[in-house]
């Protein structure tokens, strides 16, 4: 809704009403329309005044309202009634001005904002354009690289850079709407063309043809076959090269094609899915929003390896002390160099002053005796682990939080070591921990909700998107990863190249393919952990690592290649050949090539041709019935969580939602009869069996991913 009213005599106060981010609903832009008509009408109003309640003016079109039919006034003619406006309009900005909301403003004839106020077109992230004049007003007001740059990137700017690019005319730290109300009456009977920014022509920009043709490449490279951002440049270049009328036409023109496309549908589904993993519960019951967070305030970190500075590095930054620990004084003095220029450079990117202060180091493992939350991020090395918690256990003040930091030990194993379980968790971050943004949060069997909430506060306080997953293997990430990257070795031994398996994954919308992700991440790493779990170890009859392992296919390939010293970019050498050790440009390699053929050979393998789909279906598919099993059991409450962790944490292209909303995209009856036929042909590959879930879904007709808990609660109640 909208409240009209009249203040300071003849000011009409139109003010947006929707908690909580005053979306603009079919109900909210019939409110504005109606006001408007209203303050037009009334010769007692001389201006107007728009603004938002409880200090926010709009969060910009409802998204929720994308799904279903559109209905009520549009917001094109209702900005357009308040930009031809014979009285003056201003717009009194608080909070966020965001899409839609933005739009409105640009069509007042004057803006004003508060200093803490952001404002943006971020409709790009969600698979659309500014299409209610955002994509004609902003080049016209800003000029055509600003208005590109927020257009294209859905950029939050500060007031402050507001006022600097003219998107405002004020910033003010008293109350915006008072302030409106004065100026509104201060601009009575003033002429009104020059504010209409429709009637603008675009600032010309020297060199405009180079310019959209740098942006577009720019866009594109950035874009991984997302379509919104180019569609944004082309609508933005309507701005610049068209009349307004018609730069309208194209807006509609382009915004018709995005509106309805899978991708915008997966960006509206992220944007939900983000927000809805906070609200996490537990297969016991306990919810978000019945369990009370721990206070923490003092905060430890047990081992300064990558890791564990990265890890120290996020804590400080949000503002808890930390007491860093690394028993050997050359490490402890090197991870302290090392943390330090990580807290300089992460501040001189914000303009703030680094937090050296809030981090204290110690050799000594009992400095973090008086810690309230402590995590471990020593060697991935269960024997390690177990001691630390051991100790964690004797020194730790009662009810402190001891977390792991690891990537897939068993949770519920370390929590046996100590006196409190209930008190432990995993956290487990990725790398770089000061960079990425997922968190999963890992609670066992023995772990409290209280323990779970405090965990899930702090990730949020960190400024971490936190997913709370139950225990297992590889947890939900790695899990579903490990058949990723075993059909990708498969793929090889049956006739495919490092390059054609990463060039279709690349293709697909992920920045990297799994081969090139190895080879950036070190070989080594996955080599320690098979040789951990008995694999990788050669046959004692032939002295050959077997291609059946534990009753299964396994391939040797990634073994047999590390064997030859070949770690990825750190030796020069993986998958691909790079220059240097440490070059990041890696070319295809012919001795790998040889090798394959050779490996082939000596196994009475047959290369046989491999398109791009089966490279994207054998990857996709294998790892997405993981999630169905992940599902299953129990281990993620739903298919957002499993979808965000792999946006988050695994570079899964956004503009395809995530593996488990790709899967309901492709539909579920197809990934089921792909997943059959495969392992038809591949009986010995047990991952692309497909799962119970998959096949009860299907045959409870395929609902939509929305209402597969339904389901799930329904299969589950009948067993
Ligand atoms: C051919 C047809 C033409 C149609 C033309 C359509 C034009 C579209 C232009 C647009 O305006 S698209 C929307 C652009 N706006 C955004 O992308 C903003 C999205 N929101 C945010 O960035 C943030 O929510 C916020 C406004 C900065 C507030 O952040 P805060 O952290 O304070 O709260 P949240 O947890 O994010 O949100 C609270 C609550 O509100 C829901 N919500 C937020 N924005 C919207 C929205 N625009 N529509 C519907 N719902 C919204 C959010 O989902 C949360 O609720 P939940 O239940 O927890 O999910």
């Amino acid at each position: 809704m909208a409240a009209f009213a009249r203040v300071s005599g003849s000011v009409g106060l139109i003010t947006l009403q929707n908690p909580p981010v005053n979306a603009l609903s079919a109900a909210v832009r019939q409110g504005i329309v109606d006001s408007v008509q209203r303050a037009l009408r009334e010769p007692e109003v001389k201006c107007v005044v728009i603004c938002g309640q409880n200090g926010i003016f709009c969060g910009g079109a409802d998204i929720r309202e994308f799904s279903g039919p559109m209905s009520g006034p549009p917001l094109i003619p209702m900005i357009h009634s308040i930009e031809v406006a014979a009285k003056p309009v201003v717009a009194a900005i608080e909070g966020s001005a965001l899409g839609g909301g933005l739009e409105i403003a640009l069509g007042c004839h004057y803006r004003i904002a508060h200093s803490k106020t952001r404002l943006g077109l971020p409709e790009v992230t969600l698979g659309l354009l500014p299409a209610a004049g955002g994509s004609q007003r902003l080049p016209r007001l800003i000029g055509v690289p600003a208005a590109l740059d927020l257009i294209t990137t859905g950029r939050h700017v500060t007031a402050a850079e507001a006022l600097q690019l003219g998107m405002v005319d004020q910033v003010t730290d008293r109350n915006v709407t008072d302030v409106a109300v004065k100026f509104a009456l201060s601009v009575v009977g003033k002429p009104l063309d020059a504010r209409r920014i429709s009637m603008h022509s675009c600032p010309h920009s020297p060199d405009l043809d180079e310019l959209f043709e740098r942006t577009m490449q720019h866009v594109r490279q950035r874009a991984r076959g997302a379509i919104a951002p180019v569609a944004c440049v082309q609508a933005v270049r309507a701005a610049a090269t068209l009349p307004y009328a018609q730069g309208m036409e194209k807006e509609r023109e382009l915004m018709a094609t995005l509106f309805t496309s899978g991708q915008a549908r997966a960006l509206q589904y992220c944007f939900f899915a983000q927000r809805a993993i906070g609200r996490w519960s537990m297969p016991s019951g306990a919810r978000w929003d019945t369990s009370k967070p721990r206070p923490v305030h003092k905060t430890a970190v047990i081992g300064l390896g990558t890791m564990g500075r990265g890890i120290a590095v996020t804590l400080a930054q949000a503002g808890f002390p930390v007491i860093a620990v690394e028993n050997h004084e050359k490490q402890l003095m090197e991870a302290k160099q090392a943390i330090s220029g990580m807290l300089e450079r992460g501040a001189k990117r914000r303009g703030v002053t680094p937090v050296l202060n809030k981090i204290t180091y110690s050799r000594d493992i009992q400095s973090v005796a008086n810690a309230d939350l402590v995590i471990e991020a020593v060697f991935e090395d269960m024997a390690l682990k177990e001691k630390v918690f051991q100790q964690l256990s004797a020194i730790c003040k009662p009810g402190a939080l001891l977390c792991t930091n690891t990537s897939g030990l068993n949770v519920d194993h370390l929590a046996s070591q100590v006196r409190n379980p209930e008190l432990v968790v995993g956290m487990h971050f990725f790398a770089p921990a000061h960079v990425m943004k997922l968190l999963e949060v890992v609670y066992g069997p023995r772990s409290s909700p209280e323990a779970l909430a405090t965990a899930m506060a702090v990730g949020k306080k960190i400024g971490k998107v936190s997913v709370a997953v139950g225990n297992c293997q590889g947890f939900v990430g790695n899990r579903m990863l490990e058949h990723y990257m075993e059909q990708a070795l498969f793929l090889l031994e049956e006739g495919a190249t490092p390059e054609l398996v990463d060039q279709a994954l690349e293709e697909f919308g992920f920045a990297m393919g799994v081969f090139r992700v190895s080879d950036l991440s070190g070989l080594d790493i996955g080599w320690r952990i098979r040789k951990g779990k008995g694999l990788a170890v050669p046959d004692p009859t032939t002295g050959q690592t077997a291609r059946v392992q534990q009753g299964r296919r396994y391939s040797p390939v990634a073994d047999l290649i590390c064997e030859q010293g070949r770690f990825g970019q750190k030796t020069g050498q993986g998958w691909y050949q790079y220059n240097t050790p440490g070059s990041r440009v890696g070319k295809p390699d012919p001795w790998v090539h040889n090798f394959l053929k050779d490996y082939r050979a000596q196994h009475g393998l047959v290369a046989r041709r491999i398109d791009h789909q089966e490279v994207l279906e054998r990857c996709l598919y294998s790892m997405i019935n993981e999630g169905f099993r992940i599902l299953e059991d129990g281990i993620a409450a739903g298919p957002e969580d499993i979808d965000v962790i792999y946006v988050f944490g695994y570079n899964w292209p956004r503009h395809r939602g995530g593996p488990m909303f790709y899967a309901h995209m492709v539909g579920l009856p197809k990934v089921l009869e792909r997943l059959e036929h495969y392992h038809q042909a591949h009986p010995d590959v047990p991952s692309l069996q497909p799962c119970n879930l998959l096949r009860k879904l299907v045959a409870n007709g395929s609902p939509p991913i929305q209402k597969w808990k339904e389901v799930m609660k329904k299969i589950n109640s009948r067993l």
